[in-house]
């Protein structure tokens, strides 16, 4: 099958949908699904070519060394976090291997949903500001935002990660700034119930013609 890296011709909306760690984008995210998007979820795309038999695997560990990678041939996500977000060389060297085939798998995903007559697709990418490319690729931008107090509380009960740690990730992202600045749509989700999240959701969705 012919690769695909970039943007195929299209008739549907494309939305770019991001914010930092634990801001809330993949709830948002699952939710516009719900309401009738087609959901592409860039880190689902990356834990999948980095799981055992990933198309990333070799070239980590021909870069990283085959301690970057588990017993089960996967790669080893808690040592590889604690080397890239302290170390910006080293998480360069990692997105130079997993980002062009998360996103030629994306295109791929974009490319089915579109024949399959989706008229609205998401593309959940935390890293969506941060890149060069996404934004001239996309119709319109989600940003969901909160504070940096609620995006440390909500990953440590979700993962129990160390407050430092999640601050290592966050310091690695763009700022709120940044990301609101680049944004179509800012989804405030601070103080929000899920409740009140669905009902951001569904605005959007009548907005997308959803
Ligand atoms: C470093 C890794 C192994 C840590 O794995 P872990 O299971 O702890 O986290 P997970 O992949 O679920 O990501 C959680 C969140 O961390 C943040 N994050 C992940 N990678 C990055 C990055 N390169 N830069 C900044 N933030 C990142 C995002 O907010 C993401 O939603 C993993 O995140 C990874 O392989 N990152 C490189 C690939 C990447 O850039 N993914 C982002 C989407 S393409
Ligand atoms: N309004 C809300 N009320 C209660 N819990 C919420 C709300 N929004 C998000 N959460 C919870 O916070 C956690 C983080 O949300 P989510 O996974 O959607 O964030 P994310 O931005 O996708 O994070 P990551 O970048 O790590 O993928 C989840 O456990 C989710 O259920």
């Amino acid at each position: 099958m012919a690769k695909i890296t970039s943007r195929p011709a299209t008739r549907s909306k494309h939305i770019g949908l991001t914010g930092g760690i634990g801001s809330g984008k993949s709830t948002l995210g699952a939710m516009l699904r719900d309401l009738g998007a087609a959901l592409i979820d860039a880190d689902h795309l990356a834990r999948s070519v980095t799981a055992s038999g990933g198309s990333a695997i070799g070239a980590i560990r021909q870069s990283f060394g085959a301690e970057f990678i588990d017993a089960s041939g996967a790669l080893d996500r808690t040592r590889m976090r604690e080397l890239v977000f302290g170390d910006a060389t080293a998480k360069a060297r990692l997105e130079k291997i997993v980002h062009p085939l998360v996103s030629a798998a994306t295109w791929a995903a974009a490319a089915a949903a579109e024949q399959s007559g989706r008229r609205v697709i998401v593309f959940d990418i935390p890293l969506l500001v941060e890149s060069r490319r996404w934004p001239s690729q996309l119709d319109g931008v989600i940003v969901v935002d909160c504070r940096v107090e609620t995006q440390v509380e909500r990953v440590q009960q979700r993962s129990g990660l160390a407050p430092d740690s999640v601050r290592s990730i966050i310091a690695a992202q763009a700022s709120r700034e940044a990301k609101r600045a680049a944004a179509d749509w800012v989804v405030y989700n601070d103080g929000l119930s899920l409740l009140d999240l669905q009902t951001k959701a569904c605005e959007l969705a009548q907005q997308f013609g959803l």
